[in-house]
């Protein structure tokens, strides 16, 4: 319980339809269906609905008072604020008693890699025996007691009172992918950021954001409210990837000590002599003034600079390098990411979570890189995002794919045909095929695929579903390139 008075303190300027002197509180909630008695209820303007129409189902269902941008229809206390979204982040930290504070939270932010560089991060903590959190697109973990999450980075009320169940379970550090839609819509306002993570900017979200520097603006702002006075018992960082040229405009963006991490330019965490082969890939680390060499797993470039992502924010954490090889050298991936389907099949299958035009070409050109036949990708572009990556993802894959296979990926509320169109719509040659259906067109590609050839299946990774016109269909690339191998396998032998 908390005083109403005393939580809403916190918001400095509000007007209140009526007495709140006696009220307390029991809980926070912004979604009406979950209000509980003795509940604050805040509304929100969403995207889909206005939260101001439910103000009377909260008032019903025990809500003792509403924060609201507007007046509502309700005999309970309205408390009036300019912005709801940035009161509920502000509430939210104080009613569970500013969490971030008490962890270390290593925020990830970028257009590819999030993903992975905190599942690496994850790998050295543990390494080092410290207690993680991890919160993401994949899921929430504590420890290693695994939630499901419905973003890669929640909204503010689920994110501190998940940081607070942290802080209870004596958690030390949390690594957590930062979206470019938190960043912008305040789901991590107030949140106390110990360490800054960049690791690379291309096209994606132009649905959302109006251009690239409107995208680079809100990735720019974990950066901008990156800590607000220099401590020096606890320092704040910013790690950025000195090859990507957008980070000059982030280092421009911090108040912090930057870190700069790359391969190409010269850089603070350097990675030299780099070797990339079918079995994973190579490289000397060198730091300040220690270097070791790294012998991964992990293949391609990309997985270079997300290994020099980790090991860069671990360690301004006073991580040691020789914890952050081991770490690295024994991890051998995320779930979704470069994931080989084996059944002992002559050829390779990879599912890959590349949707974005630039991961995309990252992942064929690693593939290119060491096939010894012919490469299939299967692809399609999510309904409701982006259009303008659909064709540069179509002209990727045909650009590094002997045969491209155009199918559906979440068609969610789009004619999946129409999607399709605007993917090949301009592209040249024929390299490629349409097949709608995407267990039809995984089907296709195991068929095609013979000895020493690779089918990579890209855009879906880890997901277990298909987004139809509001329906979530089960749906597993992995499971289903299974299916098809044993299929084809059984059949010829
Ligand atoms: C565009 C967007 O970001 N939408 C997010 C937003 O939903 P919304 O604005 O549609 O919410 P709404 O349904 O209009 O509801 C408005 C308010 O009314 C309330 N409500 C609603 C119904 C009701 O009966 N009672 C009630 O009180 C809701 O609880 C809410 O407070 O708020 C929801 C709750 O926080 C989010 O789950 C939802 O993310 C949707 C699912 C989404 O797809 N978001 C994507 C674009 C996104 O954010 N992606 C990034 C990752 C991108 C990447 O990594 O590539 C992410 O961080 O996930
Ligand atoms: N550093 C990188 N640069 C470019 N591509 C990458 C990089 N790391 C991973 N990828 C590619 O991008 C895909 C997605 O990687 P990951 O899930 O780590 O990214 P993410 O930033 O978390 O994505 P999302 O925005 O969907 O959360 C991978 O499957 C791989 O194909
Ligand atoms: N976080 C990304 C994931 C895209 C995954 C892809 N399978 C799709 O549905 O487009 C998004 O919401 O845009
Ligand atoms: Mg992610």
């Amino acid at each position: 319980m908390m005083k109403l008075t005393e939580i809403v303190d916190v918001l400095h300027f509000y007007r209140q339809s009526k007495d709140i002197e006696n009220l307390s509180i029991k809980g926070l909630e912004i979604d009406s269906r979950n209000v509980e008695q003795g509940d604050l209820f805040i509304c929100i303007k969403g995207f889909t609905v206005d939260g101001h129409l439910y103000a009377q189902q909260a008032e019903k269902q025990g809500a003792v008072a509403v924060i609201a941008e507007k007046p509502v229809d309700v005999s309970i206390p309205v408390i009036l604020v300019n912005d709801t979204t940035k009161a509920v982040a502000l509430l939210a930290n104080k009613f569970y008693d500013y969490p971030t504070e008490k962890l270390n939270v290593i925020g990830v932010t970028g257009t590819n890699g999030k993903t992975s560089v905190t599942y690496l991060l994850e790998a050295i903590f543990k390494e080092q025996r410290k207690k993680t959190g991890l919160i993401g697109t994949i899921q929430m973990k504590m420890e290693d007691d695994c939630f499901d999450v419905k973003n890669t980075t929640p909204d503010s009320l689920f994110l501190q009172r998940s940081f607070q169940q942290m802080v209870n379970r004596k958690i030390d550090t949390v690594f957590m992918e930062v979206s470019s839609h938190a960043l912008d819509l305040g789901r991590v306002y107030g949140c106390d950021f110990d360490i800054a993570v960049f690791t690379n900017l291309s096209q994606d979200h132009l649905d959302y954001h109006e251009s690239m520097e409107d995208y680079l603006h809100a990735k720019s702002l974990l950066f901008s409210q990156l800590g607000n006075r220099y401590d020096e018992k606890k320092p704040k960082f910013a790690v950025v990837n000195k090859d990507d040229p957008h980070s000059k405009m982030l280092i421009k963006s911090t108040s912090q000590p930057v870190i700069t991490y790359g391969i190409e330019k010269q850089a603070d965490i350097q990675a030299i002599d780099v070797k990339l082969d079918a079995n994973g890939s190579t490289f000397l680390l060198k730091t300040f003034d220690e270097e070791v060499r790294i012998t991964s797993k992990l293949m391609g470039n990309f997985s270079v600079y997300n290994m020099l992502a980790a090991a860069s924010a671990a360690l301004c954490t006073g991580i040691p390098l020789h914890t952050i090889k081991r770490a690295l050298e024994s991890t051998t991936g995320v779930s979704g990411r470069f994931e080989p389907v084996n059944l002992g099949q002559p050829f390779g299958v990879i599912v890959d979570y590349a949707h974005t035009p630039d991961s995309l070409e990252n992942v064929l050109e690693t593939i290119r890189s060491f096939v010894k036949r012919k490469v299939y990708v299967v692809v399609g572009c999510g309904g409701d995002r982006d259009k303008s990556k659909r064709p540069l993802m179509a002209g990727a894959a045909v650009k590094y794919a002997d045969l491209a296979i155009f199918t559906s990926d979440n068609p969610r509320t789009e004619d999946p045909q129409a999607i399709l169109n605007d993917m090949v719509a301009g592209l040249q040659g024929n390299n490629f095929q349409v097949i709608e259906n995407r267990q039809q067109a995984i089907d296709e590609a195991i068929r095609l695929a013979e000895k020493d050839d690779i089918v990579l299946i890209a855009g879906k990774g880890h997901e277990t579903y298909q987004l139809v016109k509001g329906e979530v269909h089960d749906f597993d690339d992995r499971l289903v390139a299974a299916n098809a191998i044993k299929f084809n396998w059984n059949k010829e032998n």
